[in-house]
């Protein structure tokens, strides 16, 4: 068996006296106490001495206590302090007073009539003082009668202390009688000492090579993070350019060039965060003013009514990213147009485990001369598919942009279907007024659900906590195929 330096020490300090308290040891073996104790409790894992634990209850005086210690209790003190009797008044006058007089009546030492003090007789001391009295002798006290008396007057608290006596067992003995090295193991070689061969003779400290290393938390990028980089990517891989823009939008780009009417009820106060400010319309909004109001050139009838400028100036807190893919179209009317954005969006939602006010999505566009339905679906089978959701489908859905609209779905198991967002085709009352000739595929998706289900997190809020612990527990690795 190979013992550790400390161990073979304590084996040798404790040689012949076969057992020991720790203090005793510590101080044979030039060392703290609780270094001792460590050191026993290893070697008694591998059974060579044996610790036992003995706990023990003192009292010892508080700072009141210590104040009385030699003089007496207060009540002794000022009992002592007057013969038989004494005006009160004149009573009242030392320091102990207000303690004593209160314990001397209640004692039964003394009775007070007229404004006069009289000593009963009774006076003999008990059990408090008596074991207040050993508590001057030696510091400190077992329990015993009066104690708690004393410790319930706060002149006394408990103090626990606990000793160890270490034994050798016959298995330690054994060992002893063997005789030990004692000198210092090695944990480095020095050249001089491979060199000469000293090496070979030295006592070479071992390793565990079992024993696991402490844990390290590098930094690390937060797990969300991973994984919008990682769709990032993905889009990238895919032939897409980013598209950037602000989180504050006016309510053109928001709602209007989107063609959703502007007594739309996603547009009401409750549902939508609105900011005092108000951006100018850009130039050329007449024609999604006329687009709206009538239909402007197209065969459409528009939503009729009479469109507020006013209402479209005002400035929201986007509440999608579809507000990026129409300026980006406004910008870039003429095929081939691919792009995403991954942003942040707000809305005026109860917040609970699966809905937040703010949450990420990742939105894109394809235009090009003839794309279809077909396209679009492939396009978004595809990016699920490297996102590692195997299972796809789409459901009819309605925005007011697009026609046709689906709603797309990826299976989870234990989940079962589960909705990610929507997307369509913008329609011409979208694209017509910005002069887009050529079919525009569109999409907007919740990303922060498929973090959770990528992360296994039932709290989608677990994202956008500062919950360190969970961010260093969660692999780097993991998903991405
Ligand atoms: N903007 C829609 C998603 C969407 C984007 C583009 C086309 C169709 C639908 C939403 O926020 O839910």
């Amino acid at each position: 068996m190979e013992l550790t330096l400390n161990e073979k020490r304590l084996l040798v300090a404790l040689g012949t006296m076969g057992s020991a308290d720790a203090a005793v040891l510590a101080e044979k073996m030039d060392t703290r106490r609780e270094a001792v104790v460590q050191y026993a409790n290893l070697a008694g894992e591998r059974g060579l001495v044996d610790v036992e634990k003995h706990v023990s209850r003192r009292y010892v005086p508080t700072e009141e206590g210590r104040a009385y210690i030699g003089k007496g209790l207060p009540e002794r003190q000022v009992l002592d302090s007057f013969e038989e009797t004494i005006p009160m008044r004149d009573l009242q006058s030392h320091p102990l007073a207000k303690i004593a007089i209160g314990w001397m009546r209640k004692k039964g030492w003394i009775a007070i009539r007229d404004g006069v003090v009289q000593k009963t007789g009774r006076t003999a001391p008990g059990p408090d003082e008596a074991a207040f009295a050993r508590l001057g002798e030696s510091g400190a006290i077992e329990d015993g009668d009066g104690v708690a008396d004393l410790a319930k007057r706060g002149l006394v608290e408990e103090e626990e202390t606990v000793a160890y006596t270490v034994s050798v067992t016959p298995r330690g003995r054994e060992l002893l009688s063997q005789g030990l090295d004692l000198r210092e193991e090695v944990g480095t070689l020095t050249r001089e000492q491979i060199l000469s061969g000293e090496w070979k003779d030295l006592p070479l400290r071992r390793y565990d090579v079992t024993k696991l290393p402490k844990r390290a938390y590098p930094g690390k990028t937060h797990p969300y993070q991973r994984l919008i980089d990682e769709m990032r990517r993905i889009l990238f891989d895919m032939g897409f350019e980013e598209m950037a823009g602000g989180i504050v939008q006016s309510s053109f780009w928001n709602f209007d060039a989107l063609f959703q009417p502007q007594d739309h009820p996603a547009r009401e106060m409750q549902d939508t965060f609105f900011l005092g400010e108000r951006w100018p319309l850009p130039a050329g909004y007449e024609r999604v003013r006329d687009m709206h109001e009538h239909g402007g050139e197209t065969s459409s009838t528009g939503w009729g009514g009479t469109w507020s400028a006013e209402k479209a100036e005002q400035c929201v807190l986007r509440t999608h990213t579809t507000s990026l893919s129409i300026q980006h179209l406004a910008s870039h009317p003429t095929p081939p147009v691919k792009a995403f954005c991954i942003g942040r969006v707000y809305r005026r939602e109860a917040v609970d485990p699966t809905h937040l006010a703010e949450f990420e999505q990742l939105e894109g566009i394809v235009m090009d001369e003839d794309v279809n339905l077909r396209h679009l679906l492939g396009f978004l089978k595809e990016f699920y598919a490297k996102m590692g959701f195997e299972k796809v489908r789409f459901r009819p859905g309605y925005f007011p942009y697009t026609e046709p609209s689906v709603e797309p779905e990826v299976y989870v198991d234990g989940l079962g279907w589960v909705e990610l967002g929507g997307a369509g085709i913008f329609r011409q009352e979208v694209t017509a007024p910005f002069g887009i000739e050529h079919p525009v595929l569109a999409w907007g998706l919740g990303i922060s659900r498929v973090a959770m289900l990528r992360l296994g997190l039932r709290d989608l809020r677990q994202l956008y906590r500062s919950d360190v612990e969970w961010v260093r527990e969660t692999p780097t690795y993991g998903g991405r195929r």
